[in-house]
C-alpha cells in the first residue's frame, strides 16, 4: 500500500447507530468530506494503526473504509474502533488517526454473527501486529503531538 502510514484528523459525526447497538463495537465515523478526500487508490478494505481523541492518549485501532457490503451502504464510509473503553461517546470531538497496515478487503457475511465474529479477529490481529517495532514507532509520531485544533487530511 504506498499510502501507508496515512495520517488525518476529522470530526467525529453520526452513522447509522449499527455498530454499538447492533455489533457491540462502536466506530467512530467521519465525515463524507474526510471519506472523499483520501487518495484515489487507498482501496477500501480493514486497516489497523492508532488513533487518539482530541490531545487525549494514543491507543491502537481498526478502521473500515468502504461500504460495508452486509449492510449495502450506498455511500463509502471510514470508521474506526478505538481499543479503549471511553467513559462517554465523543461525537463532535476530533478524531486523529494513523493508519499504518492493512488486514483484509470488506466482505459480505451471511449472518451478523459471523460479521461479528470477523471483526473481533481483525481487532486482535491488529493488537498483534501493532506490538512490532515497525508498527509501534508511529504512536509517538509527532501528529499525535501537534495542537489538534485543525481539521486537515494528508500525509
Ligand atoms: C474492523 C472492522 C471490520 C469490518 N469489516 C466489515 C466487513 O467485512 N463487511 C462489512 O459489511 N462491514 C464491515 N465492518 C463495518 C461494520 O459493518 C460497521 O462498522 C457497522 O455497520 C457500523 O456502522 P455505523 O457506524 O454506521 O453504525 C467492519 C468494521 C470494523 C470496525
Ligand atoms: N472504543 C470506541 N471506539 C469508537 N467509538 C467509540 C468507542 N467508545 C465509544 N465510542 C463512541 O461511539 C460512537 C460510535 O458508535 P456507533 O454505534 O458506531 O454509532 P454511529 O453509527 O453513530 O457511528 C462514536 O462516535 C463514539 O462517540
Ligand atoms: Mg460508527
Amino acid at each position: 500500500m504506498r499510502h501507508l502510514p496515512y495520517f488525518c484528523r476529522g470530526q467525529v459525526v453520526r452513522g447509522f447507530g449499527r455498530g454499538s447497538k447492533q455489533l457491540g463495537i462502536p466506530t467512530a465515523n467521519f465525515p463524507e468530506q474526510v471519506v472523499d478526500n483520501l487518495p484515489a487508490d487507498v482501496s477500501t478494505g480493514i486497516y489497523y494503526g492508532w488513533a487518539s481523541v482530541g490531545s487525549g492518549d494514543v491507543h491502537k485501532m481498526v478502521v473500515s473504509i468502504g461500504w460495508n457490503p452486509y449492510y449495502k451502504n450506498t455511500k463509502k464510509s471510514m470508521e474506526t474502533h478505538i481499543m479503549h473503553t471511553f467513559k462517554e461517546d465523543f461525537y463532535g470531538e476530533i478524531l486523529n488517526v494513523a493508519i499504518v497496515g492493512y488486514l483484509r478487503p470488506e466482505k459480505n457475511f451471511d449472518s451478523l454473527e459471523s460479521l461479528i465474529s470477523a471483526i473481533q479477529a481483525d481487532i486482535e490481529e491488529a493488537k498483534k501486529r501493532l506490538d512490532l517495532p515497525e508498527h509501534l514507532k508511529f504512536k509517538e509520531d509527532n501528529f499525535f503531538q501537534v495542537p489538534k485544533g485543525k481539521i486537515m487530511n494528508g500525509h
